[in-house]
């Protein structure tokens, strides 16, 4: 037998910690190492802490094939745009892996490899977390940390009838990317697959528009379940109606491609849902700095709407002709 074909013994749960984790909590010294039994971490005067959480389980969040360095980006990523639409700037992350036992290391080497690349291009480090093995599918949590100067986060409930509403980027890209993941869609032309299907495994969380959105933005959000079903919450939180005119809603060169002018296809790009947009209410007033911010930060932000004194929580759709655009669903529901 040659020497590479002799299996390492397995590094166990504290070896998994110490090689693949730690090195993410080094450049954090609130981190303590990962020797202590929780991190300890103070906030700068003047700011506050944010504070969000989210999960993702394999075969509802991500196909369980899905290479483990994606995964590992869009845990993160679906935490920092929450983060960015309260306005706020990364700081730290703590982790909940739940893993099943036979799961190969270099899936854990992949996955490591992945958070590290995010720290970096996001400036976020690893706080701390908890590794435990499960019967089911591989299940992950992140919770981030993030500051804000303090009493101005941003609110679901800040939008007043007369606000136009606005997203930045660009809308359904994701879940095209998910039509065509699952088999359902056929896109022809490798470019616009390709950009569909990275936008859904890797989305761009809004990190440097967010916390630049204090003093202009009156509502913020980001957009996970769908633009119009987030709308929706948005609209429910400020007790008001919405207009969503759908011929403006931003869309990529790809996704436009994708769509082709077919209606259900348009509307599920509106409610499909993974965009990790930000979507923002504001009064036209605050129109030229949010057209200054947007050619400052490289970032499309675009009007798509306005809140009315309708029914709150009511989101009427517009085709660019005026009609009412017809939907099977407002977007993603868990249950
Ligand atoms: N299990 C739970 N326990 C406590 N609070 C929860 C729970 N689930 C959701 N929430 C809270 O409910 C609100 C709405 O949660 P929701 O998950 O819809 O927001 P989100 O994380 O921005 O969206 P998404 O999960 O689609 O990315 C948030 O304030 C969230 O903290
Ligand atoms: C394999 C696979 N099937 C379906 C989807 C679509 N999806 C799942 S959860 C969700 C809402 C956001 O999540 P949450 O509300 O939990 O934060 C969406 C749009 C996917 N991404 N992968
Ligand atoms: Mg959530
Ligand atoms: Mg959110
Ligand atoms: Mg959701």
């Amino acid at each position: 037998m040659i020497l590479e074909e002799i299996p390492s013994p397995p590094l166990g749960e504290f070896g998994r910690i110490a090689r693949f984790f730690k090195p993410l909590a080094a450049g954090f010294p609130g981190a303590r190492g990962l020797r202590d039994d929780a991190a300890v971490f103070g906030v700068p005067e003047g700011r506050e802490l944010v504070v969000t959480t989210d999960a993702m389980v394999a075969g509802v969040h991500f196909f369980p094939d899905d290479s483990p360095a994606d995964i590992a980006a869009k845990l993160m990523r679906s935490n920092l745009s929450d983060l960015a639409a309260m306005g706020a700037e990364p700081l730290a992350y703590t982790l909940v892996t739940a893993l099943p036992r036979g799961l190969d290391e270099s899936w854990l080497e992949g996955f490591a490899a992945g958070l590290g690349e995010d720290q970096r291009q996001f400036g976020i480090a690893l706080a701390g977390g908890d590794s435990v093995s499960t019967t089911g599918p591989i299940t992950l949590s992140v919770t981030a940390f993030g500051l804000v100067p303090s009493g101005r986060a941003l609110p679901r409930w800040g939008g007043r009838p007369g606000d136009r509403v606005f997203v930045t980027g660009t809308i359904g890209d994701a879940a095209l990317g998910l039509e065509i993941a699952y088999g359902r869609l056929d896109i022809p032309d490798g470019e616009t697959r390709a950009h569909l299907l990275r936008r859904l495994r890797r989305p761009d969380p809004r990190t440097t528009v967010g916390p630049r959105l204090i003093g202009l933005a009156s509502g913020a959000m980001d957009v996970s379940d769908g633009l119009v079903a987030d709308l929706g919450h948005l609209c429910e939180e400020s007790g008001c109606a919405a207009l969503l005119r759908a011929g403006t809603v931003p869309l990529s060169d790809s996704a436009r491609g994708a769509i082709d002018g077919d209606p259900v296809r348009l509307a599920l790009a509106i409610t499909g849902g993974d965009d990790y947009e930000l979507l923002f209410t504001a009064p036209p007033s605050a129109r030229d700095a949010l057209a200054a911010l947007a050619a400052d930060s490289g970032v499309a932000i675009t009007e798509i709407g306005e809140l009315n004194p309708g029914p709150p929580g009511e989101v009427t759709v517009l085709d660019a002709a005026g009609a009412t655009l017809p939907l099977a669903r407002r977007g993603w529901d868990h249950f």
